[in-house]
């Protein structure tokens, strides 16, 4: 099993992919684990060196008792980064995920070369919002959260389809302490300042029907960062790369493409 032992915790992962491809980090949205990213992979180009990897808190990592801040979920993905020798990534974080992103490019622009921040903003909600759902969760469990978190994750169509229950299961089944610590790092994460300050390659991704992290917002948080582009895919939600993802693999690509990434051996 791919467990990364690292200073204070276990990180599972998966690194799949040919040793010279471009180095693409997946990271994933609260309450997923790497399963998140399987409808996306098969549309994928070839010859990617695919990261993905389980949050603290979520999956098979480990599952220390919270409350977690960004600057430690920064720490574990640098040190899972470290850890595998991977340098000069194309790194791309959804939601919690673009957080992270965002940390990890300010912290240590040494291990990226182009970031996709895909339906996230360098703050996602409120403390109270942040407060309530995890004061419900505690006494009710996730369960209780879950129609919510489908409507906000899903559009209409997508949520009328048998497909919804394995998400939903995802969902409910996070470790309560992790999801707990998670949503508190949110809580607690401000990035307006500091992704101000990021020169490298970027994209913003949005799903029209987005309603954890609207279109306007990600587009606010990715014109922060000079000379970054932003792409809308339609008919999707949150998590757009479940519900459109050709057209997601294929807004990924272009980007790739434009920037001479695509399939690029990791040499400069
Ligand atoms: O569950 C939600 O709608 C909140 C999601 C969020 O903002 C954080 C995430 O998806 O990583």
């Amino acid at each position: 099993m791919p467990t990364a032992q690292l200073e204070d915790i276990s990180l599972y992962y998966e690194l799949t992919g040919p040793e010279t491809g471009l180095p693409l980090v997946l990271s994933n949205s609260l309450g997923c684990t790497l399963e998140m990213w399987d409808p996306l992979l098969p549309h994928l180009p070839e010859g990617l060196r695919i990261l993905r990897y389980d949050r603290r808190g979520h999956g098979r990592s480990g599952v220390p008792k919270p409350p977690y801040s960004m600057g430690q979920l920064v720490r574990d993905t640098e040190q899972l980064l470290d850890h595998l020798a991977l340098e000069r990534c194309v790194f791309l974080g959804l939601s919690i995920g673009g957080m992270v992103a965002q940390g990890l490019a300010v912290k240590r622009p040494d291990l990226l070369r182009a970031l996709i921040l895909s339906n996230t903003a360098a703050r996602i909600a409120t403390a109270e919002i942040w407060r309530d759902r995890a004061a419900t969760a505690r006494v009710q469990g996730l369960g209780a959260l879950a129609d919510a978190t489908m409507e906000r994750w899903f559009t209409p169509r997508f949520r009328a389809t048998p497909e919804v229950a394995a998400w939903r299961a995802m969902f409910a089944d996070t470790p309560l302490d992790g999801w707990t610590g998670c949503a508190q790092a949110i809580a607690g994460t401000d990035f307006y300042t500091t992704t101000a300050m990021l020169r490298l390659p970027t994209l913003g991704i949005a799903g029209d029907h987005d309603g954890s992290t609207p279109p306007d917002l990600v587009r606010e948080t990715t014109d922060l960062v000079a000379g970054s582009e932003f792409a809308l895919i339609h008919r999707a939600g949150h998590l757009p790369h479940v519900e459109q993802p050709a057209d997601y693999a294929r807004t990924v690509a272009d980007f790739l493409a434009r920037h001479d990434l695509h399939l690029a051996p990791n040499t400069h």
